[in-house]
């Protein structure tokens, strides 16, 4: 559903922050995105949401090129990907329970359709008590946890996960990630970026490690 050819990526005159990226993410597979700080997982997480275009090299997404969609066509496309930014992104203005609800009001459903959806995931992460605070008052874990939901209310057909695990403790990262296996397991492609060596290790699964901007692939 996702293919990279010899992706090539510079930030404006800089240096190749990624150099002939080759890999696919096959429907219904799940995979860690590894490497040291500064490696280009956050960059390569940013081509993947085509919020950034690479500088050469092929990248197809649900079959479609991304060199030549239109602003448009990347709206729509972006519907079938969830993202877990690393600093969240919640809007501080909207209450916990507007954050979540949001993409389904973007996508024009009314709120008595999804009330009862989006009440039960926040009760699933978590923050049922906290649905009706703003952002500003919600800890590091919990708006972490709010913008997993946010990024899973849609039923994303891949998520990608940028250190969803970065702000809690030990247990909740697990109980964390078994909430993406489980997502995982109904379907959808799961990716998840981190340093965290120990919760990698806890899951037999496929690892992407960038390194000086080249991925290897470990399946
Ligand atoms: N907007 C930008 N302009 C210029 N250089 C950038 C930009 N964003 C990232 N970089 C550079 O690209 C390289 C890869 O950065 P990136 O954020 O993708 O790494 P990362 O693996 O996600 O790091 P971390 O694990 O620390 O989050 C770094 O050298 C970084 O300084």
């Amino acid at each position: 559903m996702v293919r990279f050819e010899n992706v090539g990526l510079r930030y404006g005159m800089g240096p190749e922050v990624l150099r002939d990226v080759t890999f696919g993410i096959p429907p219904r597979s799940f995979q860690f995105l590894t490497g040291p700080s500064g490696a280009g997982k956050t960059t390569l997480l940013r081509l993947l949401f085509l919020s950034l275009r690479p500088t050469r090299g092929l990248i197809s997404i649900f079959g479609r090129d991304a060199a030549k969609l239109a602003p448009d066509e990347t709206a729509v496309l972006r519907q079938r990907i969830g993202i877990v930014f690393q600093d969240f992104r919640l809007l501080d203005h909207l209450s916990t329970y507007e954050n979540v609800a949001l993409p389904l009001r973007v996508q024009g459903r009314e709120e008595a359709g999804y009330r009862a959806e989006v009440t039960e995931l926040l009760q699933w992460v978590g923050l049922g008590e906290r649905m009706h605070v703003l952002p500003p008052v919600l800890s590091g874990g919990e708006k972490q946890r709010a913008a997993i939901a946010r990024a899973l209310i849609s039923r994303p057909e891949i998520l990608l996960a940028d250190e969803p695990t970065g702000n809690v403790d030990p247990s909740l990262a697990r109980r964390l990630l078994r909430l993406f296996l489980e997502l995982h397991k109904s379907g959808t492609s799961v990716l998840i970026a981190t340093h965290d060596i120990a919760l990698m290790d806890q899951f037999d699964a496929r690892r992407l490690v960038i390194n000086q901007g080249r991925l290897t692939v470990y399946d």
